[in-house]
């Protein structure tokens, strides 16, 4: 057992106290999805020195799902993900992982620990390393891998580093350097690497900011293959991207720190408040 289920808040959960294995890992089971959401925002709110960043913001998200959240600039999105991820305490509210596990009495470690991982805007791969050496580098630092001296990859690990590889177009380039990859490649290289790590609910901010017409499009089929496996939060701009991946799934649009409406793409963008704050300008 690592030191941060030894003196974290996790352990102190009962939910937690049985530990499954995986691709030589110890994989948290304790998220409690018996009522069908992975994650629930209740009454979250957020003030920075009064001014409310989000505003009791009420919403949540099943497992599988794969919602999109939009919106206009300062609508509250990155804070929003910056509550669900530790960074930001909300001044008042409660984020639920499951049914059992309040978000926001968590560190940050403590919440990418249970399960949640992120992807912020710029890609952060390690450039002096190729393709796979990223993808076994997350698996190593993935902090719920056994340690062992000399970690040596197994077949199933193995398998599991050729399986993401393909998922995320790289196949064949696994022996090139990260850092000659387009911009688009990196962004699939540190989407990968999230998936070595398993994550019951994986967050992704504007994934496609300065990507080709082209890469989009991939990263758009590359997502609409996750859908229904993993639980996905994507926040975004493009929206003939945010229709290819939203298909009949909810989009929730936020607005001023709280939610403005949610519903298919095409009800929000039917919705006379969304084209008035956002789509029609
Ligand atoms: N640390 C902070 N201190 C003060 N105000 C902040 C802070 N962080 C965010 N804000 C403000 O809170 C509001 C919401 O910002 P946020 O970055 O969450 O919006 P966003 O929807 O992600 O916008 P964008 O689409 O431009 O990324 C903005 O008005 C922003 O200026």
């Amino acid at each position: 057992m690592n030191d941060t289920l030894r003196h974290g808040h996790l352990q102190e959960n009962p939910a937690h106290a049985e530990y499954g294995t995986s691709y030589g890992r110890i994989k948290p089971e304790g998220v409690d999805t018996t009522h069908g959401a992975i994650l629930y925002l209740e009454d979250i709110t957020v003030s920075f020195d009064g001014f409310k960043a989000i505003n009791r913001l009420t919403m949540d998200i099943s497992v599988g799902e794969l919602r999109c959240i939009i919106g206009p600039n300062g609508a509250g999105k990155t804070t929003m993900m910056d509550v669900i991820t530790g960074k930001t305490r909300p001044t008042s509210g409660t984020a639920w992982f499951g049914q059992t596990i309040d978000l926001t009495r968590l560190s940050e470690p403590e919440i990418a620990h249970a399960g949640i991982g992120r992807k912020f805007q710029r890609p952060t791969v390690f450039e002096q390393h190729t393709v796979f050496e990223n993808l076994e580098l997350a698996m190593k630092m993935d902090k719920r891998v056994r340690p062992t001296l000399f970690f040596r990859l197994s077949s199933e690990q193995q398998g599991k580093i050729e399986e993401i590889l393909k998922l995320i177009r790289l196949t064949g380039q696994e022996n090139r350097l990260a850092g000659l990859l387009s911009h688009g490649q990196k962004q699939w290289l540190e989407i990968g690497m999230l998936l070595m790590q398993e994550p019951q609910l994986l967050l992704l901010d504007e994934p496609v900011a300065g990507m080709s017409d082209a890469e989009t499009a991939r990263t758009a089929e590359l997502l609409n293959e996750l859908r229904g496996k993993h639980s996905i939060m994507v926040v975004e701009h493009d929206m003939a991207f945010v229709t290819e991946i939203a298909q009949q799934g909810k989009v929730t649009v936020l607005h001023e720190g709280s939610v403005l409406a949610e519903g298919t793409m095409q009800q929000v963008q039917n919705d006379e408040r969304v084209i008035e704050v956002y789509l029609g300008r």
